[in-house]
């Protein structure tokens, strides 16, 4: 019997991944870059028992039995056991158990399955032995997972080659190169959204002509900028190239057909709120970038967090009820609202409760394991 268990973290791209030239295998049309958030207040958990006494395989989602058979678990399964072939043949030969929790909404936008199948891809590693790259085999569970394999800023190289081998992630720096950035997740709506990214894309790919225009021409130049703004920690550069980027990859959204929607009124006014306080100091200090789902990502240095989420609460007073929950990760006092920025932003209140709740994070590292396992020997759920 072998049981491990690893915890993977989400990530939010500031270059956009949007669109497959290979649907099997996951290649994108064009490389991302993605920064790796701390695992301490969103991450997935994965614990796998191999054992010869499991009658079959199992996979358990969030507390909830899934089909072990669907496409995507079986992809990445095969390749790490593909891999391990020539080490632990007993290994190999047990059925599996497997059980997994997000502790954040799954399938609302908030990149689940990036860290679901980074999660589930290191637990296979570890429990075959397999050493060296997996990020091309956490790709094949959900393309933006393979930037979930390294910790920091991490950029996903789309590759040439069409078995897909070099379409890999890299880490760009680690989390230690800019250890003020922060990231605050205003959570619009953690409802399960109807436009997979996967059917979004691909309808992006068969109808926009934004999209190839967006890889060929915006993409690469961009990416380049992108870096040296992160490397030289050039913060107002890379706000504006964070936001230009999340704006067009919605265009392309847009000028899909039929279209697929993702932001909606309260994230749009997120965006105008950030303009607006970027206008006030003449420089970006914040910037936004929306995923396929209505919730605003926002990076932000230290500094300006609490006076930005003062200006947050002003305009968008937190529901009246669940007061407590509303802000996980940061101090209850820097809720405080300030008057004088408030009447120099001239801002509109609006009704309480547009926004469920706020998470307040900031740049981690890679997936890790732990003995906190959530199998029991027999490869029954915990709870
Ligand atoms: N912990 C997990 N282990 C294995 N698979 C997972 C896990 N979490 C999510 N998934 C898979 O990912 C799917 C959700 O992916 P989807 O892309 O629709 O949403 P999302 O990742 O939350 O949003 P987005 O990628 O647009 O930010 C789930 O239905 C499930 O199949
Ligand atoms: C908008 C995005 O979050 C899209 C993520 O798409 P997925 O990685 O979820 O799609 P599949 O590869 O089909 O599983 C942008 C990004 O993370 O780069």
């Amino acid at each position: 019997m072998k049981i491990v268990t690893c915890i993977a973290p989400v990530n939010i791209a500031v270059m956009k991944y949007w669109g497959k030239r290979d649907e099997d295998l996951i290649l994108p049309i064009n490389d991302s870059l993605s920064a790796t958030l701390n695992t301490n207040f969103m991450c997935a958990k994965t614990t796998i028992l191999a054992s010869p006494d499991l009658k079959e395989n199992k996979f358990w989602l969030n507390g909830k039995e899934e089909s072990f058979e669907g496409k995507r678990l079986q992809n990445c399964l095969r390749e790490v056991q593909r891999r391990a072939k020539d080490m632990n043949p007993d290994v190999l030969g047990w059925k599996i158990a497997i059980c997994s929790e997000n502790n954040f909404p799954t399938a609302a936008g908030l990149a689940s399955s990036a860290a679901g199948y980074a999660c589930l891809v290191s637990a296979l590693a570890k429990l075959y032995n397999i050493e060296g790259e997996i990020s091309d085999i956490a790709r094949l569970g959900s393309g933006s997972a393979c930037r979930s394999i390294y910790g920091g800023w991490v950029r996903w190289h789309k590759g040439e080659l069409s078995c897909g081998e070099d379409s890999v992630a890299r880490q760009v720096v680690p989390s230690s190169h800019w250890p003020e950035m922060r990231v605050l997740i205003l959570v619009v709506n953690d409802k399960k959204k109807k436009d997979s990214s996967t059917s979004g894309m691909q309808r992006s790919v068969d109808t926009s002509d934004l999209l190839l225009y967006r890889s060929d021409k915006i993409v690469p130049k961009r990416m380049e900028e992108m870096i040296t703004s992160i490397k030289n920690k050039d913060f107002h550069n890379f706000a504006k190239l964070t936001m230009q980027d999340s704006n067009q990859f919605h265009a392309t959204c847009l000028d899909t057909y039929p279209p697929c929607v993702y932001m909606n009124d309260v994230s749009h006014s997120i965006s105008g709120l950030v303009h607006k306080y970027n206008e006030l100091f003449d420089e970006n200090r914040v910037a936004y970038t929306f995923d396929a789902g209505p919730n605003a990502c926002l990076y932000i240095l230290e500094k300006d967090v609490e006076e930005f989420l003062s200006v947050v609460n002003y305009v968008f007073p937190p529901p009246e009820v669940d007061q407590v929950e509303y802000l996980t990760g940061m101090p209850l006092e820097n809720r405080k609202i300030k008057n004088d920025l408030i009447n120099s932003l001239n801002l509109t209140r609006n009704e309480p409760g547009l926004l469920k709740y706020i998470i307040h994070t900031n740049v981690g590292e890679g997936p890790t394991s732990t003995d906190d396992h959530l199998l029991s020997l027999n490869g029954i759920p915990l709870k």
